[in-house]
């Protein structure tokens, strides 16, 4: 081991204590198995591991290295790098004779700490620690196995890898067979150390993560002992393989029963992805729920007794009325609660218009998603935002999204109860400015309930597209997605703050944000 004046603050019998000669027999030992699994083939990869030592807190503990541009399979335990929990190298293997090169530190620290911070802290000495920093770790494995690589390019444009429904699922922490396991793809670097801005990103994206992939790279898998590290890489060597077979059969191993891949290429030009459409929702998905409950339904509620009064006379607000009209005469046949019958127009306006609030404010506590009370609503909602008592809001990832897939040619479409002028007031008067010239068109329940799957048809046929794989719609509602997805479309939960909680084993792709599109 090398000069004791780099050793500053550890005293030289910690750094040959049984405790570190130990960790470093282990490192070594470690990398000829993987060199025999082909992980760390051509003095590529790398693993780290905490030095345990019950009485110093895990935040304290030394860190063993594997050293950098090695064969791995003949190191020996004082080839080994000793560094600091900070990640500075605090002992050095001494340099071997030509042809050896000299010992270099694994260009994957910085990375390597990152995750040993949150796990344990990982990429040079400044990436591979990422790893260290931001997880808490007790270890890092870095391969460069076959299958960590090719299943990055299974899909290019992919950000992530998903697989589901595999026993093995079961060996990643916090996943059970029934979980999608979910691993981030963050794009290769021309130097390992150029990695530690994306990993970093990455981990923080995806919390319950224990691995992100470096696409036509490898992968960082850590856990919070060597042996959960090991036995998780080994998980997910395995469902890498397993994905790269399924795909080689065409089988989709993000779907719950492995079926056939759905999407076709239709041009050579087009990306494996062929999604041409994407259609989306309002509430809970574009929109948080609480602005439509808690701002746009009250000022209906309060402002549809003076709107009809207004209103009353024009061709409009007639139509409003006879198709309220109908839709309470149903509601009282099917004895739904809150409906009272609207008397003849002869008895008088003010009658007329008693009922027809009393009807309304029974269906807006009721959340009806129905197209007499959505097509007065958004009457109602136009004052609003004319005269500027209403801004509409839409999550702060909405924006950058609309304009990447406008900008990329992908046509975006708006599906919501919300009638459609509604959705255009929505859109053209948000606090991020008029969002309509990304949007390509608008449905609404004219076009059919959203839980059922014949309105999904009909969208398609609209939209003119060869299949309705090509119509990706996105809604934070189960029965909705559903429907879409009994459509031939690919559907996908939006999860946002205040939505509902959706069934268990729903078996769809969430994401929080658009930018996991
Ligand atoms: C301005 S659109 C109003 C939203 C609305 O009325 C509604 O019911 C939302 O339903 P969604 O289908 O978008 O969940
Ligand atoms: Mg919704
Ligand atoms: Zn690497």
């Amino acid at each position: 081991m090398a000069a004791a004046e780099a050793m500053i603050g550890f005293p030289q019998a910690y750094l040959e204590s049984k405790e570190v000669k130990e960790t470093s027999s282990l490192v070594t030992e470690l990398c000829r198995h993987f060199y025999t699994q082909g992980w760390v083939s051509g003095t590529g990869g790398s693993i780290t591991i905490k030095v345990h030592d019950a009485s110093i807190p895990k935040p304290d503990q030394l860190i063993v290295m594997s050293p950098s541009g090695v064969q791995k399979e003949r190191m020996q335990p004082e080839d080994m790098y000793i560094l600091s929990p900070n990640g500075s190298v605090i002992s050095a293997p001494s340099p071997k004779p030509y042809p050896n090169k000299l010992p270099k530190c694994t260009d994957c620290a910085p990375l390597f700490m990152k995750v040993c911070f949150f796990f344990f802290s990982h990429l040079t000495t400044a990436s591979l620690f990422g790893a260290y920093e931001m997880r808490n770790a007790g270890a890092v494995i870095h391969s460069h196995g076959m299958e960590s690589c090719l299943v990055t390019m299974l899909n290019p444009q992919a950000k992530e890898f998903r697989i589901t429904h595999m026993e093995m699922i079961k060996g990643i922490q916090g996943h059970g067979y029934y979980d999608e396991l979910v691993v981030p793809i963050i794009e290769n670097t021309a130097y390992e150390n150029e990695l530690t801005d994306s990993l970093t990103k990455a981990i923080i994206a995806y919390p319950k993560a224990t691995a992100v992939l470096v696409r036509n790279h490898g992968v960082y898998i850590w856990g919070d002992s060597w042996i959960h590290a090991k036995t998780q890489a080994e998980c997910y060597h395995y469902l890498f393989d397993a994905a790269i077979k399924l795909h080689q059969l065409g089988l989709d191993a993000a779907s719950p029963e492995h079926g056939p891949i759905q999407r076709a290429i239709h041009s050579q030009n087009q990306t494996e992805s062929t999604r041409r459409c994407i259609v989306l929702d309002i509430e809970g998905t574009t929109t948080p729920i609480t602005f439509v409950t808690d701002v746009l339904f009250p000022y209906a509620r309060e402002n549809v007794g003076k709107h009809l009064n207004l209103m009353y006379d024009t061709a409009e607000t007639q139509e409003d009325i006879k198709l309220l009209r109908s839709q309470v005469e149903e509601d009282l046949r099917q004895g739904v609660t809150g409906a009272v019958p609207v008397p003849h127009a002869d008895e008088g306006k003010d009658e007329v218009i008693a009922a027809m609030v009393s009807n309304v404010e029974a269906m807006i506590k009721a959340d009806r998603k129905i197209t007499a009370l959505k097509e007065l609503q958004g009457h109602i909602w136009r004052t609003g935002f004319q005269c500027n008592e209403l801004k509409s809001v839409v999550f702060e990832d909405v924006t950058d999204a609309l304009e990447k897939w406008h900008s990329s040619g992908t046509k975006v479409y708006i599906y919501s109860s919300g009638s459609r002028l509604a959705q255009r007031l929505l859109f053209g008067n948000t606090t991020y400015g008029d969002l309509r010239k990304y949007l390509s068109g608008f449905f609404d329940t004219t076009i059919g309930n959203k839980k059922e799957s014949k309105s999904y048809k009909e969208i398609t046929e609209t939209l003119g597209v060869d299949d309705p794989s090509e119509i990706l719609f996105v809604t934070d509602v189960y029965q909705e997605a559903t429907a879409a997805k009994a459509a031939g479309l690919e559907a996908i939960i939006s999860i946002r703050p205040g939505n509902a909680s959706l069934p268990e084993n729903h078996g769809f792709k969430t994401v929080t944000s658009f930018s996991q599109i």
